[in-house]
């Protein structure tokens, strides 16, 4: 029977969600199709304001790898958006006017921040808060510029404006109301709160209206409704979200506020759902991931045919998340005839905290400086428990591992996710988990906001007792408890040779592994035992398994090796002939020296490989890449030494060699750098009678400068140099570390130290020598196997994989 088609409109926090609930419900019914307007896998979109506010990396924040949905068989097309439904044939069309039928459709398409519609709103310089964008166009701004005003003194305005704070601005917030986060807290609670915030260096302007946005093409300004000005270069607005409905509106899908949903998620279209911010059940829209994975999980069940009463509505919590300051609020939180209140109000050390009671029932709370009550009462909310219950029970004094032993079984320790004390400790007694990270691949707990990763160790700390070491060593990833050093250990002591051996001797928790274990599992192995180990191709990233780079749009690239950055005539003639004959949508220079033919369909790959003739380029694999090589002596008149002569040597000796990331050279002839060698992995500069050797660099986003490692004199001691630097990484970092986060870890006087006696470079080149003797030309291996080109390049669909 073929598998039901779903289709999900929307690459986000809720409807990836729905999807992994669906899948751990039936991991292979169905064939799923994912389309998203952001060019990225599923990221974490909570802790943007840690990205903003400098404690996380936009590089770490993603949820979903692409290497997720490749192990899941779900189709992705990032980027681009669906802008038709036709509800009687069942099928989206999208803006690359791809069609795709679906059986099942969810909507997941989120908020739109709502935007004043202020005169000059529409000046450079005013942006929102609402994805990656707009959060590397502020950090892009603190750089260039000093004032900052962020309209909105709620949750998103505040944590705006401490990243702001942060990134060295000076903030004002401009709030409508007279205090803060009036939507969550009680007056006492915010004033306390803009109290504390001033401390921070925050500036409030309340109850004030902007009218205008001033500034020619730029911002420059706000203007207020009383007449007062102040300046700003830079405006965020965060004044709330709108549910992003038009496409469901546009196509008669019934849309109040949020799409109307029923208990299962189900809108009044057979066979379409909604789920998350998108969403209105029972005439609430929802604005935090709680309650929207909540949704997901009534959704999965209803698509997965398991009985189940449905979604009935979710209890609130929030918390602000800025370092310093502890607030929370949970359900009602303002006092009216109907309720009654036991408040605790101290001054001197600024904590507020009060509790809401109605009918002798607990029905919301506020708690403002001592916060640890917080999740005792969102779980006597959320059962209905008596008033008696949170008084006999007393006020939380314990701190640490003593509050949590003091915590009930059922009392929740993750909120975003809905993971109670007694989940987490059966998932650590039964799958022996020992680090925050195991329990949160495990149950969750702590994937979302973080703020209850504290909590999470702390109950690790008391479940495991002395077994447990809070200086937690990093796994390799959630399946196991081991280190990358003890898996290497293991494998060298015990013999092991394929990939899910190492699983199964090892103990792995998870049957398959996952996209983090498996590459770097294959990796190791190989490096271990280049003459006789078996490369397991399925071990690997999709880019690397099809040799090509997958594009956006489900193309892929084709980039020959051109040794140095030199080519001729013959191999140009190839290049053409072959971008003219497979109809290549673009031939592109890249920043490597290469040339890139961009667009080309999955089954035309071996041939066009076939018709070159040259060897494989590896722009798609972590491996040693290009040698970018200025003209040197040959002709530059400043030229000191042959820079090209040596780049082509270094690529023609390592090339195709794999490591734990993808290794960039650069050699240039004198000091001008011409090659950029200051920013590349292995940097060769060459001087009047000597080469000097940089290593750790990186153009990129972790943007580093090369640092010198050694001056030789002649070629052959670069060669030896070079050599034994690129074995040291392979054999010490991190799969997926860059020689530039490597170096910046060790310490490049200890990679001079072990790399400065004589002795240990010999072995390091001996063995490198044995990993290069190993190393075979890809494109040429794949045009000769039948079975791989039947497998690979003749199947479709492969969905998109990483760089
Ligand atoms: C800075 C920040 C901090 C936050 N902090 C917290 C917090 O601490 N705690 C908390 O609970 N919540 C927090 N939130 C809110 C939380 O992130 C959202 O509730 C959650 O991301 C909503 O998930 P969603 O999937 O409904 O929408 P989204 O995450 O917005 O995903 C919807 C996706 O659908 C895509 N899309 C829209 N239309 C189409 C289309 N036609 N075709 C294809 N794709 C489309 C959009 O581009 C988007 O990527 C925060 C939000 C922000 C911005
Ligand atoms: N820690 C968290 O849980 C967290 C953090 C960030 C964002 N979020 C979520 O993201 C969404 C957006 O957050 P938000 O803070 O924009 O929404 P919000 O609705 O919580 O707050 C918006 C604030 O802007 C103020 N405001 C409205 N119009 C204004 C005007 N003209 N001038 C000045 N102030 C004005 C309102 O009084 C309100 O307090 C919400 O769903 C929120 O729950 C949650
Ligand atoms: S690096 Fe020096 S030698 Fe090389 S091209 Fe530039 S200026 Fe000329
Ligand atoms: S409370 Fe947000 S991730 Fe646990």
């Amino acid at each position: 029977m073929p598998k039901q088609k779903i289709v999900l409109i929307g690459n986000g926090m809720a409807g990836i969600r729905a999807i992994e609930e669906i899948l751990k419900r039936k991991p292979d019914a169905f064939d799923i199709t994912v389309f998203g307007t952001e060019p990225y896998p599923n990221y974490n979109r909570i802790q943007l304001s840690k990205v903003l506010q400098g404690d996380t990396d936009v590089q770490d924040i993603t949820l979903n790898e692409w290497q997720w949905y490749e192990d899941n068989n779900i189709r992705l097309y990032p980027g681009e958006t669906v802008i038709e439904i036709d509800k009687k044939n069942q099928f989206v069309l999208t803006d690359k006017d791809r069609k795709e039928p679906y059986d099942k459709l969810i909507i997941a398409t989120g908020s739109n921040p709502f935007m004043l519609p202020l005169p000059g709103a529409d000046k450079e310089g005013v942006t929102a808060f609402r994805d990656i964008k707009d959060c590397e166009m502020m950090m892009d701004y603190s750089k260039k510029y000093k004032k900052a005003a962020v309209i909105g003194g709620g949750l998103l305005g505040l944590e705006a404006a401490r990243g702001l704070l942060n990134l060295g601005m000076e903030v004002d917030v401009i709030h409508i109301a007279d205090y803060l986060m009036e939507r969550q807290l009680d007056r006492d609670a915010g004033n306390l709160l803009k109290q504390e915030l001033e401390k921070q260096g925050m500036n409030f302007l309340l109850e004030k209206q902007t009218v205008e946005i001033t500034g020619r093409n730029h911002v420059t300004g706000l203007r207020f409704k009383d007449g007062s000005k102040i300046k700003a270069d830079l405006v965020v607005m965060a004044v709330g979200i709108k549910p992003n409905v038009a496409l469901a509106k546009e196509h008669e899908i019934p849309v109040n506020r949020g799409i109307v949903v029923n208990d299962h998620m189900e809108t009044e279209v057979p066979n379409i759902y909604a789920v998350g911010e998108c969403a209105e059940h029972r005439q609430m829209v929802y604005g935090l991931v709680a309650p929207l994975y909540e949704q997901g999980q009534a959704l999965a069940k209803h698509i997965c045919d398991q009985a189940d009463e449905g979604y009935k509505g979710s209890v609130l919590s929030t918390q602000l998340k800025v370092s310093g300051v502890d607030v929370f609020s949970t359900g009602k939180i303002l006092d009216d005839e109907s309720t009654k209140a036991i408040k605790m109000y101290d001054d001197w050390r600024g904590i507020y905290q009060k509790v809401l009671v109605e009918e002798g029932k607990i029905t919301g709370a506020v708690l403002f400086g001592d916060t640890k009550d917080g999740n005792k009462l969102l779980s006597l909310i959320k059962k209905g428990a008596d008033v008696e219950e949170y008084l006999e029970s007393g006020q939380t004094e314990e701190s640490g591992v003593d509050l949590v032993a003091s915590m009930s079984d059922d009392e929740l320790i993750c909120g975003c996710n809905g993971v109670s004390k007694g989940a987490i400790v059966e998932a650590i007694n039964n799958q022996g988990l020992t680090t925050v990270e195991q329990v949160k691949g495990c149950t969750n707990a702590s994937r979302s906001c973080g703020t209850c990763k504290s909590l999470v160790s702390d109950l690790l700390e008391c479940t495991l007792g002395d077994e447990y070491s809070a200086d937690q060593k990093e796994t390799i990833c959630s399946c196991t408890t081991l280190s990358r050093d003890e898996v290497i250990e293991e494998i060298k002591e015990k013999g092991l040779t394929h990939v899910r051996e190492v699983m199964n001797v090892l103990g792995w928790k998870t049957e398959e592994g996952c996209s983090k274990c498996k590459p770097a599992i294959n990796y190791y192995l190989g490096m271990i035992n280049p003459s006789e180990y078996e490369d397991e191709r399925e071990s690997r990233f999709v880019n690397e398994r099809l040799h090509a780079n997958i594009q956006n749009n489900g193309t892929y690239s084709v980039v020959p090796r051109m040794y140095g950055g030199v080519t001729n005539s013959n191999d140009l003639r190839k290049i053409a002939d072959v971008a003219d004959k497979y109809e290549v949508g673009m031939i592109k220079v890249t920043g490597g020296q290469r040339i890139d033919l961009l667009g080309v369909k999955k089954e035309d790959l071996p041939n066009i490989w076939a018709d070159l003739d040259m060897p494989s380029g590896h722009a798609y694999a972590k491996s040693v890449r290009t040698v970018k090589t200025c003209v040197g002596e040959n002709f530059c008149r400043f030229g000191t030494q042959d820079s090209i002569g040596m780049g082509i040597d270094i690529e023609k000796k390592f090339e195709g060699l794999y490591t734990p990331h993808k290794v960039k050279m650069g050699v240039s002839a004198c000091p001008r750098n011409c090659a950029e060698g200051g920013i590349k992995d292995v940097g060769v500069l060459g001087l009047d009678g000597a080469w000097e050797v940089h290593v750790g660099g990186n153009g990129g986003t972790d943007l580093r400068q090369a640092e010198l490692l050694f001056k030789v004199k002649t070629q052959e001691e670069v060669l030896e140099m070079v050599g034994a630097f690129l074995q040291y990484y392979r054999e010490s970092a991190n799969y997926l570390e860059r020689t530039s986060a490597w170096v910046e870890r060790v310490g490049i006087e200890h990679v001079r130290e072990v790399l400065s006696d004589k002795e240990t470079r010999d072995e390091l080149n001996e063995r490198m020598d044995e990993a290069l003797a190993a190393v075979q030309e890809p494109w040429s291996e794949a045009v000769k196997n039948e079975t791989l080109l039947k497998e690979l390049y003749e199947k479709v669909n492969v969905p998109t994989g990483s760089n």
